[in-house]
């Protein structure tokens, strides 16, 4: 069975202190996990310690079955001049899929992430919002056993925002393990599980005494 798990994780950089203690996890395929927590708390890094990037100080990360790892950033890339539709269809080319075959995927799975009407506009083009739904929608076709998302809503106003959470849901696939770091509450509400880093936080002196 594909999973992360993580046993009794700390880390800390030189100048920040604990930013997680003791933390333990366990990530299956299928659902959409969100973690949150204060800015500056260690959301990215623990992204980073989970992918293999990042060594964690305390505790270790198992990563069983897992060989392919996508993310998504907060800044959406792009090829400028090609189109929406071609992003899509480039991934699932890359993969061994047929034209014909892969046109008609990448347009269902276009559809799911509402880009129907955007499918033929060159990248530049698109809107702030668009153009992160087309990253999740390549994400989701790339199909990778790990899908890593970082604040994807973070450079969107309120109202884009809310187009790229209403499509969060969608990522989660039977075969993906996927995690998603953010401060945004509506993100958060987007996903199937929390796991919030304020928990981990080691105690200090004024927490053990309050
Ligand atoms: N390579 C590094 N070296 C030293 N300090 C680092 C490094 N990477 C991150 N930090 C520090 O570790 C802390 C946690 O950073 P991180 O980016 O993981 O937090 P975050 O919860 O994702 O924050 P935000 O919500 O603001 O994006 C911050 O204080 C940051 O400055």
């Amino acid at each position: 069975m594909r999973a992360v798990l993580g046993h009794d994780l700390g880390h800390s950089f030189p100048g920040t202190g604990e930013l997680f203690t003791g933390l333990d996890l366990e990530i299956v395929p299928g659902e959409v996990v969100a973690l949150v927590g204060p800015s500056g708390s260690g959301k990215s890094t623990l992204l980073s310690i989970i992918a293999g990037w990042e060594q964690p100080r305390a505790g270790r990360v198992e990563r069983r079955g897992i060989v392919t790892t996508g993310w998504v950033f907060q800044n959406p890339h792009g090829v400028a001049r090609r189109t929406a539709l071609d992003h899509v269809v480039l991934a699932l080319l890359a993969q061994g899929g047929r034209r014909r075959l892969s046109e008609e995927r990448a347009r269902r799975i276009m559809a799911s992430f509402n880009l129907e009407s955007v499918a033929q506009r060159p990248f530049r083009a698109l809107s702030g919002g668009e153009a992160q739904r087309l990253m999740l929608a390549r994400a989701v076709a790339l199909a990778p056993d790990l899908l890593l998302v970082d604040e994807p809503t973070a450079q969107l106003d309120m109202h884009t925002a809310a187009t790229v959470n209403e499509v969060l849901a969608k990522i989660a696939q039977d075969n993906s393990i996927v995690v998603v770091a953010t401060h945004d509450p509506h993100t958060r509400d987007a996903c199937s599980r929390v796991i919030d880093l304020a928990s981990y936080q080691a105690t200090g002196v004024e927490g053990a005494l309050a």
